[in-house]
């Protein structure tokens, strides 16, 4: 980065007046305590950056103005208005959803993104992790709209503008802001070669996806490969024959092989969608559940994007009510082709592969009016869908190609891994020589374990290292971005504390010091990063107020030593899912006190990590009321060396009631004292218990106020696990 000398450097953090973070937030009784990142503070302390940016320009004005409006409306001074929007420059100009400033807006750390000096309006989005449609929003609520095609090259003015309008401290500095970016969009789409079609099965929980996924990969191995052993890596490919006059000509589908792919649930929340179909699989003897919904909504979202088909499953069995079924999901407002829409729906049977055929050709005809095509020269575009370490070959990932052509040499990027393609292999476990755009592949190579749901990008070897410098640059900085605004959210409500203190004017009670919520730290190991993912989101659900879970690590392999002294050092357990403790570790795990849980089936994992969260919460305490009495009368009796006691005469009128056991007093329906019961008389002698229609004499140790009318309950204490 280029940077001139700082005379004001990191002032804000240092004096005890306003300080620019300030006057830039708004904020001013917020003062010599709010933490900023040291580039955040260089960053307003400067007046010489040679890259000076339009905003650092704004922040200066701000300064120069010192007034309140301009410190509020940071991003909407006329400079940051773009010449080509309609906005007139005397007009008052106020951002939508800017009126009021909430409290989470006064704790909002203004975030830095680096700039290109030109950039287009879809990496413009990915920059400032948005999806490309909220920015496009944005553009056309600011009269933009027709600036705001995904290809669209921005210049550092306008794109400037737009990261304030997201909260951003944008920064113009094309070295650091260097990336690759995907290819833009071919112009000539309609030259480009077909791909196959990518498909994804979804559908509520038990309806038949993996039955259905299996037959077809088990067929599509016997046809297209045969005498290959299939792989799940992800994805496989389904052979079918081309709606051509030679039969001979075949095309093929690329399944996404798992179903509710933890990578899919990665890619759609980073706002990319790379499956073309959905196929949703709905059982015929149960209809529409809550899962099918789910995915009805989905395709709703992506409506134009993803195509639809719905597979009526389990028709083999009696019970089985394909027209109920259709007829339920017309009413959701899918318009099915049998009553006259144009969702095709197919009657299949994913146990006898009945159907199956008819749903693999509907999915081609649908994909063949889809015209899916892609570039098979020029730059990679991919996405990981399942990444793991494989003994001998180092980190692996299958990545599905979705432009460009994958060879062995190739460098990539994804997320914050690169490295050079050593090795392709199908879902056979051959090798393959090239990965053409709508296929998947293990790709072998790669220096780290990329993630399930990253985008795969090729560059030259110069642009990928420069790539990845940067990607780790910023997500070091988001990291540090966060704990600085934890660090101020806690001391701002430190501070509103104190002030509430201050202006009270009773003083107010010392409220108990809130026990600190219980962690159950677990080191979390699993075989490949989508199920890692996977788990990870399923137990970090586990727990309540009072005690949950904390995943302090998660990794892709077996057990190992470092797994265990992490766990030993947080004092958490190690989480094995579908990977090996070996023998030795075990044994270190033993002998560190480090417990561990595994297993390869997520719910039982589920479980198993829910009972150990149990046992960190309190016990819960249970009265069982043994007995029951009635206090008649009050009288006084001699003891040694002319001492006295009172005694209360009672009658049990339940249970029993014993000597030495816990005993409460009720009167007026209100617990008044509880005890343990010392005396128990019956007539001058001591007993040890009073049955039902006895009358006794009682009294309690220490305490001696019993009157006339209260009840007494004996009491056993019962201890229960809690439950969640
Ligand atoms: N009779 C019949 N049973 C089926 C069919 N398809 C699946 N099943 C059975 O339904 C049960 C659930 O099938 P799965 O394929 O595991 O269902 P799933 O949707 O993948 O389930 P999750 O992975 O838990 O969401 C299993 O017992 C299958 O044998 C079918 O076409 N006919």
């Amino acid at each position: 980065m280029k940077r001139s000398a700082q005379p004001e450097r990191g002032n804000a953090v240092q004096d005890g007046r306003t300080t620019k973070t300030e006057e830039r937030s708004g904020r001013s009784s917020f003062s010599g305590d709010y933490a900023i990142s040291e580039d955040t503070a260089d960053f307003y302390g400067d007046t010489t950056r040679e890259q000076s940016t339009r905003s650092a320009k704004a922040a200066r004005q701000f300064k120069e103005r010192g007034s309140i409006a301009a410190r509020i409306t940071r991003s909407v001074t006329t400079p940051m208005i773009p010449s080509h929007s309609r906005v007139k420059s005397n007009q008052t100009y106020k951002p939508k959803g800017r009126e009021k400033k909430t409290r989470h807006d006064k704790l909002k750390v203004y975030r830095e993104v680096y700039l290109p000096t030109t950039i287009s309006v879809g990496n413009l989005a990915r920059l400032l992790h948005i999806r490309l449609e909220r920015l496009q929003r944005k553009m056309e609520a600011h009269d933009m709209g027709r600036l705001s095609s995904y290809d669209h090259i921005l210049d550092q003015e306008l794109a400037t503008f737009l990261a304030l309008e997201f909260d951003y401290n944008p920064i113009v500095d094309d070295e650091i802001a260097f990336d690759i970016y995907p290819p833009p969009a071919a112009t000539d789409r309609a030259n480009l070669p077909p791909r196959p079609p990518v498909v994804t099965i979804m559908g509520h929980v038990d309806h038949g996806k993996t039955t259905l996924l299996d037959t077809l990969r088990s067929t599509s191995v016997a046809k297209g490969e045969a005498g290959g052993i299939t792989q799940h890596i992800g994805a496989f490919s389904v052979p079918v024959p081309t709606s051509s006059d030679d039969p001979k000509t075949t095309k093929t589908i690329t399944f996404l092989d798992t179903p509710g792919h933890a990578a899919f649930s990665a890619m759609r929340a980073r706002g990319a969608s790379v499956t073309d179909i959905i196929v949703l699989v709905v059982a015929a003897d149960d209809g529409i559940m809550p899962q099918t919904r789910e995915v009805l909504d989905l395709v709703k979202k992506d409506a134009g994007k993803v195509g639809l088909v719905v597979a009526v499953n389990k028709i083999d069995k009696p019970s089985a009510d394909t027209s109920k079924v259709e007829t339920a999901l017309f009413a959701e407002g899918v318009q099915l082709e049998c009553f006259g829409g144009d969702i095709p729906s197919v009657h299949v049977s994913g146990l006898t592969g009945q159907g199956l055929p008819e749903l693999v050709e509907t999915i081609s005809i649908l994909s063949e009016m889809q015209d899916v095509r892609a570039e098979t020269d020029g730059q990679v575009q991919g996405y990981v869908l399942e990444s793991k370490v494989s003994k001998g070959m180092g980190p692996v990932a299958t990545v599905l190609v979705l432009r460009g052509q994958l060879t062995p040499g190739t460098h990539l990027i994804a997320g914050t891994a690169h490295g050079k393609v050593r090795v392709l292999k199908s879902p056979s476990g051959s090798s393959v020589k090239a990965v053409l755009p709508g296929t998947a592949a293990v790709v072998s190579g790669w220096k780290e374990l990329p993630k399930a749901g990253d985008e795969v990008l090729s560059g030259s070897e110069g642009d990928v290292k420069k790539a990845l410098t940067n990607r780790l640059r910023n997500a070091e900085k988001a990291a540090m971005m966060e704990d600085v605004e934890i660090l101020n959210q806690r001391r701002l409500e430190e501070r509103e504390q104190a002030e509430a203190l201050m202006n009270s004017e009773t003083i107010p009670e010392v409220e108990p010091q809130k026990e600190e919520k219980k962690e159950l730290r677990i080191v979390l190991k699993g075989d490949v990063s989508g199920s890692v993912e996977a788990v990870e989101g399923a137990l970090q659900g586990i727990g309540n107020h009072i005690a949950g879970v904390k995943i302090v690590s998660t990794g892709v392999g077996d057990v190992s030593e470092s797994d265990v002294l992490l766990a030993k050092a947080v004092d958490g357990i190690v989480v094995a899912f579908s990977v090996n403790i070996p023998r030795s570790i075990e044994a270190l795990a033993v002998e560190k006190g480090v417990s561990s849980l595994k297993s390869s089936i997520i719910y039982e994992l589920m479980d198993l990590v829910k009972a150990r969260v149990i046992d960190l919460l309190p016990k819960v305490v249970e009265k069982k009321i043994t007995g029951e009495a009635d206090v008649l009368q009050l009288f006084e009796i001699s003891l040694k060396a002319k001492k006295t006691m009172k005694v209360a005469g009672c009658r049990i009128i339940n249970g029993i009631i014993e000597k030495n056991k816990m005993a409460r007093v009720i009167r007026n329906g209100e617990s008044v004292y509880e005890g343990k019961l010392e005396t128990l008389r019956h007539l001058k002698k001591d007993i040890m218990e009073a049955g039902k229609g006895l009358e006794c004499g009682m009294a309690f140790a220490g305490w001696d106020d019993l009157r006339e009318g209260d009840l007494v309950q004996s009491y056993q204490e019962i201890e229960k696990p809690a439950s969640l």
